[in-house]
């Protein structure tokens, strides 16, 4: 009997944005997740479901004796869905390689993190790990954070604390800065509350002072109640950027800039 042969699954079309999210977490997998790489930290957001689709691609041979930690509920359910050995810092506290997304990133590989809410536990794993890689797509690639990214700088703060804070972080120079609340239709009202129990603030600072965002996050992490600030300085070696067409720019930590791939026709 002649076997049944299932057509071909029809590739969905992804727009520009997705097929550039999933350019940038490709060649990132391909060049950093190797063979001797066993404890693999996973971001959270949207670049990353593509980054864990990779992995997985790698097989189940590679992967068996590698354990993944998440760095919130969003990528611990990759991890659990994609049938990889689920684990946490506690238990690994020296990671081989966190792949993250992020909100913008700067020329010197300094980072926005937090739109997703889940930089505390981002900020422990890419400060836990050996090589702490950055994917985004092209939008996220800036000179000077803040220019495309105009929510602010998120920053955890413990809940009892937030008025004060508030307060604080407005003398700080951002005088617009705002409780981060729940948005849309059937979600919680009031604010949102991080995986860790936390409010989050976002606080907008001017061009002059993103040009230094590592005195900036100095003066936040100074304020009592600030549990973690979105500001993720010095910490990257490279940051990955799919391109609208089709190439990906990876920017190093020593300043070198690469480009690969073929642009589309
Ligand atoms: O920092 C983050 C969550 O706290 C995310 O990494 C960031 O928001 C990236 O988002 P995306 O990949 O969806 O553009």
């Amino acid at each position: 009997m002649q076997a049944v042969q299932s057509p071909p699954k029809p590739e969905i079309q992804l727009s520009k944005v997705e097929s550039s999210k999933r350019l940038a977490a490709y060649e990132a997998v391909d060049r950093h997740i190797l063979p001797e790489h066993k404890i693999i930290g996973i971001g959270s957001g949207s670049t990353v479901p593509y980054v864990v689709e990779r992995i997985i691609a790698q097989g189940e041979e590679l992967n068996h004796d590698r354990v993944f930690l998440p760095t919130g509920f969003q990528s611990k359910e990759l991890i659990v869905n994609g049938r990889l050995r689920l684990g946490d810092v506690d238990q690994y506290p020296n990671i081989d390689v966190t792949i993250d997304g992020a909100d913008e990133v700067d020329h010197d590989l300094n980072c926005i993190k937090g739109g997703g809410a889940c930089h505390l536990r981002e900020k422990v794993l890419a400060e836990a790990a050996q090589t702490f890689i950055v994917v985004a797509d092209y939008r996220k690639n800036s000179d000077v954070l803040g220019t495309t990214y105009k929510q602010g700088v998120p920053i955890e703060v413990a809940p009892f604390a937030y008025a004060k804070l508030l307060q604080n972080v407005h003398h700080l120079g951002s005088p617009t800065a705002t409780l981060r609340m729940a948005k849309g239709a059937g979600t919680k009202a009031g604010p949102i509350v991080t995986d860790n129990g936390n409010f989050v603030i976002d606080a907008p600072f001017d061009e002059q002072t993103m040009k230094d965002p590592y005195s900036l996050l100095k003066k936040i992490k100074m304020l009592t109640g600030v549990v973690e600030v979105g500001l993720f300085c010095g910490m990257a070696q490279a940051a990955y950027f799919g391109n609208a067409d089709g190439t990906v720019t990876i920017k190093w930590q020593n300043g070198q800039i690469e480009n690969t791939g073929t642009p589309l026709a």
